[in-house]
């Protein structure tokens, strides 16, 4: 199957959901177990300190147990994340030789689209197209983005520079919850890198023997993820099992990456997720990550750091990242997190 083909073989409706935002029929997920994914009502934490303090130790709670919540009252308008998914789809049904304008194999490219959708119906392991943009600042990277949909830089604009300035308030909150204070890196992040993954997953012949993505951890501090219908799965640390993330309409959900694992000395632990698929509709995601400037090294912070605790992360960038994304291949489960811990053997 190429790509041209898949794209063809589905279109969006109208509206969110009338407008035909993918959906999975509820059957298919009979068979899975279900995450306990915790909620935090952001509107919360402007409720006076008591209540900022309570939100707070639920977001340490999370953290430390999962890596991973969702969060709702996040301020981001209920359109502007529709408008997001839309432009996404629409770019994604667009001609192969429209989107292939912007094909790259090369990481370091700060635009670049991709697709295994290549592979024989029998051999397929991964089903995915997706669409990197770098998204901070946005007047620097807008200009490159693609301009078809002719709404695409607009509407995606508008969702990037939301997200962005909610991974600020969300980062001043982890960082709070690690006792280190509000203000620790919060200017840091605001100056960071965003990068912005859309992913595609159309409907799959194969579903139970192909995945959307391998299991991974996200290189960034933070993940923001918006998605239009369950498929995302976390590995529960509990009991080490894959666990689907169910859907909450208008929430968004927060990933903890390995830096902010590395920022903890490992109190916080990067969650380890991969993406499902399904033979029905297609599955968008819109993966905003978020992290120090591109050859900024992030390092543990010294506060969490002592004699009975040593530190036990090394310091790395996100060009580090890029240059062990270039030499690794994480479908075959190299990971960037493991080259991080000073105790691991390479
Ligand atoms: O599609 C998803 O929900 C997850 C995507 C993801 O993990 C990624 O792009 O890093
Ligand atoms: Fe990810």
């Amino acid at each position: 199957m190429d790509d041209e083909k898949s794209s063809s073989s589905f279109s969006m409706g109208k509206s969110a959901q009338e407008r035909g935002l993918p959906y999975v029929p509820e059957c298919y997920f009979d068979s899975m177990d279900v995450a306990t994914v915790p909620t935090i009502d952001f509107g919360r934490l402007k409720q006076g300190p008591d209540e900022r303090k309570l939100v707070i130790e639920e977001i340490r709670t999370a953290c430390r147990q999962l890596g991973f919540f969702q969060i709702v009252n996040h301020g981001i308008c209920q359109t502007v994340l529709d408008e997001a998914l839309l432009s996404a789809s629409e770019f994604f049904n667009l001609p192969g030789s429209e989107k292939a304008k912007f094909m790259s194999n090369d990481v370091h490219n700060p635009v670049r689209y991709g697709t295994s959708l290549k592979d024989g119906l029998d051999t397929i392991q991964f089903w995915r197209a997706f669409l990197k943009h770098y998204a901070h600042p946005l007047a620097d990277w807008i200009k490159y983005w693609p301009n078809n949909p002719s709404n695409y830089r607009e509407t995606m604009g508008k969702y990037s520079s939301e997200v962005k300035k909610l991974n600020t308030e969300i980062t001043e909150t982890i960082t709070e919850s690690l006792g280190i204070g509000p203000n620790y890196i919060s200017k840091k992040m605001e100056d960071g890198m965003q990068v912005i993954t859309v992913n595609c997953y159309p409907p799959c012949p194969n579903p139970e023997i192909a995945l959307g993505l391998p299991p991974h951890s996200d290189y960034s501090c933070l993940t923001i993820v918006l998605q239009s219908c369950p498929g995302l799965e976390i590995m529960h640390t509990g009991d080490s099992k894959w666990k689907q993330v169910p859907q909450l309409h208008g929430a968004l959900q927060v990933h903890v990456g390995d830096h902010f694992e590395v920022l903890s000395n490992g109190l916080y632990k990067s969650v380890v997720h991969r993406a499902t698929l399904n033979r029905d509709r297609t599955r968008i995601s819109i993966v905003s990550l978020h992290s120090l400037g591109l050859e900024e090294k992030m390092g543990t912070a010294k506060e969490l750091v002592s004699e009975e605790n040593p530190g036990r992360y090394k310091k790395s960038s996100f060009k580090d990242f890029l240059n062990f994304l270039a030499n690794n291949d994480l479908a075959e489960g190299k990971s960037f997190i493991n080259t991080l811990k000073v105790d691991e053997k390479q």
